[in-house]
Formats: C-alpha cells, structure tokens, sequence
C-alpha cells in the first residue's frame, strides 16, 4: 500500500458516519493524512509487545463448565426468513435426516430452522458412506451445531465407554463451549457420553472413558501417547476453527500428529469461518476427497457486525478514549481485544482504578480461574472482557454487543502485517446469528491505520470513521447502533 491512497480506492471505502451530525470533524489525524495525497509521512511511533503473546498454546490446569448464559433472543423467524442471509435455508431440521432424538434437543434449544451451513452441510455429512468435509461459513451461523449432529449421528450406542469422535478446539474456552453444545443437542439421546480432555479434566492414568472426547491437540496428543486413550475405534475426528488448528506451529503439528494415531478410515470435519488460500492447500491434505463448502472472499463479513475505527490522535490516547467509550460498553457485553498478555492486565488494572467493572482472561491466568472468568461473563456478571487473541475464536457469548480492537491484529512478532483472518475472528464475537453487534478498532499512526485498511480492502468492509474530537457525536453514532441492534431484541437473564 501507498501512502497516499489514490481517491476511488480505500479512502473512499471508508464512510464517515451515516448520521450528518455525527460526520467526523476536518482535523489532522493518522486517517486523512495517510488517506490524503499530501499527508505527512510521520513515522509511526510502533509500540511493539512482543512478549506473552496468547492465542497460540495450550492453557494449563483447572477444569469448570459453562452452564449459564445471559441471552439474548432475537425474532429469528424474520432472520431466517431472509434469502440472502447465511442464516436462510428451505428446509427444515425433520428434512435432513436428523433423528428423532437430536431433533428433540435442537427444539428445546429453540432452533426452529437450519442456518445455510447446516442445511448445506448436513446431508453430506450424514450420507454413507462417510465422507470428509471441509466447511465454511461466516461466524455465528451455527458451524457447532453442524458438526455436533454429525458427532452424535454417527456413535454406536451400545459402547458407552469406547471412545468413538474426537473433536478438537484451539483453546479449552473453545473446547469447554463445545462440549456444553454437545450436552444440550444431546440431552434427549440415551446413553450419550461425552469427556472433556482439556489440561486438568482427565487425572493422570484414568482412562478416558467416553464416545465423544472434546480437547484441545496438547493433551488429546498426550492422553494418546499414555494410553488413557484408546482412539483405535474412532470414526470421527472434527477440528473446529480448522485453519488455526492447521497453520499455527504448535497446533498444527499437534494435529497432525494426532490425526496419525487415529485409524485410517476416520471421516475427518474441518470447520472454519476463514480458510486461507496457503492453509487451504494443506487442509485438502489433512482431509483427502472431502465435500467442500466455501465462501468468497466478500461474503465473509456478517452485514450485523458495523465496522468503525476510532482515529486515535496518539498511542497513550488510547487509553482515555477507550475510558471514554466505558458508558457504551456496559449497554450490552463488550470484548477488547488487545495483543499481548501485559497490556491486558495494564488496561484492566488502569479501568479498575478508575472505577470501572471489567475483567481480564489471558494464558497467563490458571485454567480454573479463566473458566470461572468466562462464567461471569457469560452470565453478564461482568460485562467488560478485556482480553488477548486466546478468545479471538469460536466463543459465542450473545450478549455481546461492542467488539474493541485496543491493537489492530498483527501477524508475527515483527507486527509487519495485518492479520485479517484474526480481524474476522475478533469481531464475530458480536453479532451471532442474525444479531446486530458494533466493532470499534482503534488506529494510532500511519502503520494501524494501513494495516486496518489492508484488511477493509481484503474483505470490502465499509468501515465508518469515527473521530475522538467529536465525542459526544461518536458516542451518539454507537449509541444508536446499539440501541437499535436491541430493538429486536430482549435481554433475559437464566
Ligand atoms: N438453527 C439455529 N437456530 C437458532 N440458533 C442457532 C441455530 N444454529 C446455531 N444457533 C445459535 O447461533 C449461535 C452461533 O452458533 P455457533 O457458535 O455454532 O457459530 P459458529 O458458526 O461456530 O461461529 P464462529 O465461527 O464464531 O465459531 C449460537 O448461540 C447458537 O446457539
């Protein structure tokens, strides 16, 4: 990218407010100037922490299960009722094939209609002989579900105790959240087992005694090897957020390594809202002759999600824009996302100081204490996350109306480039199935701002600027976002 964008491009993409009183003031910011083809060439001033970077292994210790949620419900009649959206489908649940059981799970789950992923996915997945798959769908749609019927469609049930599916999630968050879906769809169907294996939950030497075990790689891989696991009759192995779990160092060697202890008939599920084109390439590998589901480069935002970024005048304003936002974060539950594990307990330290209510979940933290973390969140005890990419994926808090990128997801340690696909992850934690959710990501110097625009160019977002020198304009704009995006919507507590 240019400096100095050339008009009909980016600059153009990114609109100012809808709202005529809330357009962004003339004022000499990182946006116009990079925008602008006489803008300075101020350096930026890289603020780089490179240390206790999470989101790539495995956390350790603890164990604890989510059970509560604070939800919110959404006329999904009138969501699904839409042709265009990745929720709309033709058919009904009775009409792929699910059994009677299942079926029962998904109503008392208030699931009325398949989203496009699960009616598109489902009768491919469920066909004899199995077959493998490799599906992707934008975040929100009910990937889970999906593959959590296929899990349950495929066990023998007279083998309580043989573990027969495996599926694998990059963080125990991820892991724990499946697991739960899994109880649910499943609480209607006789003798279902299920055991979580995430860092904490089996006890040196126990045998893992379950049909379906939901893990993260490190301690399936380990469980394995020690022979607490017997995977020689596994008929299923599903990775959730598949291109993760395939590219990252760690993981996918993990992976991979599990993969050849399974036996070699295995059907093997790879679901992901992103697939890169390199990962793509070697998810083909790991998952020979699947059914592919893909979606083009332009379809993989959610139109619920509205993107704005918050032009920063500095990297120390940061903080005292973000203080500034903390009355609109508690309109619903919001999530910032920041890089680095210090930073979290810096901003959470700074916020509390300051009287604000928020909490942190990073690596750093026990396992036990992340799970009980997340539980307050999820039941909207606390309503303000602050957190690393370690939560960036997969979990489905609804409540969550404001997604704040605090650092703009950068790739490696060098922060050279922009990393869309954790972008999408991140602000895909608000606006699940068909709700509305507001992303803000902050820009501080000339090196945030064109990483942001590389990723709006990638996936030809309309970003809508906002601009810290008119506050209460801003605070109107989100406001009425979020006011609006709960209009439909009503906030119960269980
Ligand atoms: N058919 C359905 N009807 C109503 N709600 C559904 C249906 N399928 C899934 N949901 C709900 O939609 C939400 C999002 O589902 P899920 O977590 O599976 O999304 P996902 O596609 O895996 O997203 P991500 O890519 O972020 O992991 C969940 O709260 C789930 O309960």
């Amino acid at each position: 990218m240019t400096e100095s964008a050339p008009s009909g491009s980016l600059a153009d993409r990114i609109s100012k407010p809808t709202s005529p009183a809330a357009a962004a003031p003339a004022s000499s910011s990182w946006a116009d100037e990079v925008a602008s083809p006489t803008g300075g060439a101020k350096e930026p001033t890289g603020s780089i922490e490179q240390s206790q970077v999470d989101g790539a292994g495995e956390p350790s210790g603890g164990s604890g299960l989510h059970d509560t949620q604070y939800e919110v419900e959404v006329k999904l009649s009138d969501i699904q009722g839409d042709e265009s959206s990745p929720l709309f489908s033709v058919n009904k649940f009775e009409d792929l094939g699910i059994n009677e059981q299942i079926l029962k799970g998904l109503y008392s789950m208030n699931f009325k209609k398949p989203s496009k992923i699960q009616e598109k996915a489902l009768p491919l997945l469920l066909r004899d002989p199995p077959t493998n798959m490799i599906a992707q769908s934008q975040s929100g749609t009910g990937k889970t579900a999906a593959f959590v019927i296929t899990i349950l469609s495929r066990l023998d049930y007279s083998k309580p105790t043989q573990p027969q599916a495996l599926c694998l999630a990059p963080s125990r968050e991820l892991a724990r959240q499946i697991e739960g879906v899994m109880r649910s769809i499943g609480q209607f169907v006789d003798g279902l087992t299920i055991q979580p294996a995430v860092p904490g939950t089996v006890e040196r030497n126990a045998k893992v005694q379950a049909m379906v075990v939901v893990g993260t790689p490190g301690t399936v891989m380990d469980l394995i090897k020690r022979r607490q696991l017997d995977a020689s009759q596994m008929k299923l192995m599903c990775l959730d957020e598949a291109d993760n779990m395939l590219d990252q160092q760690g993981l996918g060697d993990q992976c991979l390594r599990v993969k050849q202890m399974m036996p070699k008939t295995i059907q093997i599920l790879l679901f992901s809202a992103t697939f890169p084109e390199g990962v793509m390439r070697y998810a083909e590998q790991f998952s020979p002759q699947a059914n592919q589901i893909k979606l083009k480069q332009d379809e993989l935002t959610v139109s619920g999600i509205k993107q704005m970024f918050m032009d920063c005048p500095s990297d120390e304003s940061r903080y005292d824009i973000l203080a500034g936002l903390y009355g609109l974060m508690t309109i619903g539950s919001s999530i910032i996302f920041v890089k680095t594990r210090e930073t979290a307990t810096r901003i959470a330290t700074r916020l509390q100081a300051d009287g604000h209510k928020v909490v942190a979940i990073h690596g750093a933290f026990e396992g036990a204490e992340r799970d009980t973390i997340l539980e307050e969140f999820r039941a909207g005890r606390a309503k303000v996350l602050i957190t690393t990419n370690v939560l960036a994926r997969g979990i489905d808090v609804q409540s969550v109306s404001m997604v704040i990128n605090y650092d703009i997801p950068m790739k490696g340690r060098s922060d050279s480039e922009a990393d869309p696909e954790t972008y999408l992850h991140r602000i895909g934690r608000t606006g699940r199935f068909g709700r509305v959710g507001v992303s803000i990501s902050f820009v501080h110097d000339r090196h945030t701002f064109q990483a942001l625009l590389s990723i709006a160019q990638l996936y030809s977002i309309d970003l809508v600027k906002l601009n810290q020198d008119d506050w209460d304009e801003t605070e109107e704009v989100v406001k009425r976002i979020i006011k609006s995006s709960r209009a439909g919507t009503n906030f119960k507590t269980s």
